[in-house]
């Protein structure tokens, strides 16, 4: 299959993803944080529940002065219905009870000293429906607040507690593996003249963490028949390997997936760095993500195809991408380029360091740019999740 555009890639690696969404699990809601509704929440009651108070003061009925008749218990249900001419003390949020007017103003009432037990009205205020949250002003039950696919938020986890949940549907964190290939690459100290300190075993899983899924990594050797093994036996959401893309005579990864009896889907996209990257399935059906060895260029693919083909095995559709006109990276065609950047006055500027095997750009950077096709279009950006 030949090298196919950036965008497609994306398109490809969704639907990939959509046709093997992630399980559902049930979570309490006070540990739903960060995760991924798998069913849309929808209201279990009227928000308020009954009509409620807005301030504290009283609860009257009919026009002042009115007889003082008791205090509304904050948390019941609404008290016996108010006769006109009585007035009841009322917290905010009270439920207010039948036959009040309106709510008078703690600040905007005073009991009178030479009858007590009597309050009057001391603002010319109209009292009719004031200061009142009416049953259902925010939500009705059976409305649906929260979508599927959406991520859960502090807010969110408020209005699906304030709507009456216990527990929530979410999609199951994704299981990555993660497998890092390179016999020349050491695992510890400062590498030797020559050596290669491995770059990805510290640093992918705690990016695979930060978006949202959980990632084992195994070191494999470059040769053929334990990645095959490998291949044949791997079962995660999805499977991730480093290096052994280029087309050289190395190629261990689109050599051990064809012999495996999988089905390569993209190989090579028009993106620099990034281009040998490659996207198939096992025999098992199990996706694979083929990111190059070349440090960068790891990073641009990782950024640009896992959060796609999580957007899909979320049942959502695929994020869109925030653009940004002023920046200093030319166009460069459907072979898009992607660089690191710092904001500068407003304007994205290029990481001078921003070559296939550099990390020292995305270690500063503020996101990834994306070339535009022609010049003086946008380009797009990348959020990076730190
Ligand atoms: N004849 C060709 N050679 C290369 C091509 C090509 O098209 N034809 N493409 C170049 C590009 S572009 C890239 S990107 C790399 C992709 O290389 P591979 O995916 O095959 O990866 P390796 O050869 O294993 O490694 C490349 C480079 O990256 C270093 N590396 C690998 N893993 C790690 C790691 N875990 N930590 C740090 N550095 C790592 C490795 O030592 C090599 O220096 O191919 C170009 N060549
Ligand atoms: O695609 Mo390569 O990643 O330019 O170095």
């Amino acid at each position: 299959m030949s090298s196919t555009t950036w965008e497609s890639a994306r398109d490809v690696v969704w639907h990939a993803g959509r046709t093997r969404p992630l399980a559902a699990e049930p979570v309490p809601v006070d540990r739903a944080d960060g995760r991924t509704l798998a069913d849309a929440v929808h209201a279990r009651v009227d928000l308020p529940t009954v009509d409620v108070s807005a301030m504290d003061g009283w609860a009257v009925a009919g026009a002042g002065p009115w007889r003082l008749d008791g205090t509304v218990v904050m948390g019941a249900p609404p008290s016996r219905p108010m006769r006109v001419g009585t007035a009841r003390i009322i917290t905010t949020g009270a439920a207010v009870p039948p036959g009040a007017v309106g709510v008078l103003r703690a600040e905007h009432g005073d009991l009178l000293p030479e009858a007590p037990g009597w309050l009057r009205p001391t603002a010319s205020t109209p009292l009719a429906g004031r200061d009142i949250r009416r049953r259902g002003e925010e939500l009705r039950r059976g409305e649906p607040l929260i979508p599927a696919g959406a991520r859960m938020t502090p807010p969110r986890l408020a209005l699906a507690a304030a709507a009456g949940h216990d527990t929530l549907e979410v999609l199951a964190a994704p299981r990555v593996e993660l497998i890092v290939t390179g016999d020349e690459l050491v695992a510890a100290g400062r590498p030797a003249p020559g050596a290669v300190r491995d770059a990805f075993g510290p640093s992918l899983p705690a990016l695979f963490e930060r978006l949202g899924a959980r990632a084992s990594t195994r070191r494999v050797p470059d040769r053929l028949d334990p990645f095959i093994e490998l291949l044949a036996e791997a079962r995660p959401d999805l499977l991730v390997t480093t290096g052994g893309t280029a087309g050289g005579h190395g190629d261990l990864l689109r050599r051990a997936i064809v012999a495996e009896g999988g089905t390569i889907d993209v190989a090579g996209v028009g993106m620099r760095p990034g281009h040998p990257v490659l996207f198939a399935r096992t025999s098992a059906g199990v996706p694979v993500l083929g990111l190059p060895g070349n440090p960068l260029a790891a990073f641009t693919c990782l950024l640009s195809f896992f959060p796609p083909w999580l957007d899909g095995a979320s049942c959502r559709p695929i994020t869109a991408l925030d653009e940004v006109a002023a920046h200093d990276l030319p166009a460069t065609g459907l072979q898009r380029r992607l660089a690191p950047f710092s904001w500068r006055a407003g304007r994205a500027m290029v990481s001078p360091w921003a070559g296939s095997a550099m990390l020292r750009g995305l270690a500063g950077a503020d996101g990834l740019l994306v070339s535009p096709v022609a010049d003086g279009e946008p380009a797009c950006v990348l959020p990076l999740p730190w």
